[in-house]
């Protein structure tokens, strides 16, 4: 279980973004969490995922202490695959972070071949974006946080990666966290669904 108990962050000394957020994925569990634009979700998923340090409360993931040593279980996928992705390696050694990957898996994702010895720079915003999401699909991962993953894609392309990805979400059994505007989108692909207004209010 991944758990968020009293959560509280601010950019700015005293100016809290939230403070005191409870929160809890089970392994296997699919959650949406949908909000107005600025009130948080991103700072939210960073915290989640090891980039920002928050300022009040903790996060423990399956007992443990986080974040931990070495590969984290939790993983973020964003909203601009081009930040996370080193420009000046092909998409091979892209995935090779990620240690062993299934091709089988790629396939499903719509990773062509072809695409493995390209530049970043050579791919679209989606086709890179498939490879964040193999590359975050790691062996360690147990928890998946997808901020806005497939804004960028058109409905047939979104409908072959939730496919994959939901499937996979199964079979291992990991706990995902869906942050996304489109309510639509959640209700098909989530157990639950939360407002951050709600996860703040409730708090
Ligand atoms: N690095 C930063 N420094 C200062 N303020 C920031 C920083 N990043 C985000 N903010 C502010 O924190 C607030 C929350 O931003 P965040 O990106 O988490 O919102 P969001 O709910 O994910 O928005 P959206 O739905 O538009 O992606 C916003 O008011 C934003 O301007």
């Amino acid at each position: 279980m991944l758990t968020v108990k009293n959560l509280g962050f601010c950019y700015q000394p005293g100016q809290w973004i939230f403070n005191k957020i409870e929160f809890s994925l089970k392994p296997g569990e699919v959650v949406g969490l949908f909000g107005q634009s600025g009130v948080g979700k991103t700072t939210f998923a960073k915290i989640m995922a090891g980039y920002l340090k928050p300022d009040k409360g903790w996060i423990a993931v399956d007992g443990k202490a986080y974040p931990p040593k070495g590969r984290n279980p939790v993983q973020l996928i964003g909203q601009h695959p081009e930040k996370t992705i080193n420009p000046h390696w092909r998409m091979k050694q892209v995935l090779s972070e990620s240690g062993e990957y299934s091709n089988k898996f790629l396939r499903k994702l719509g990773i062509s071949k072809e695409w493995m010895h390209r530049f970043p720079s050579q791919l679209s915003a989606g086709e890179l974006q498939r490879f964040c999401l193999a590359r975050a699909i790691a062996l360690e991962t147990k928890y998946l946080i997808a901020d806005e993953i497939t804004t960028m894609l058109d409905a047939i392309a979104q409908a072959q990666i939730w496919q994959a990805v939901l499937q996979l979400v199964q079979q291992r059994q990991l706990g995902m966290l869906v942050i996304s505007h489109e309510l639509p989108l959640l209700k098909q692909t989530c157990h639950r669904i939360l407002s951050f207004e709600e996860l703040v209010g409730n708090s």
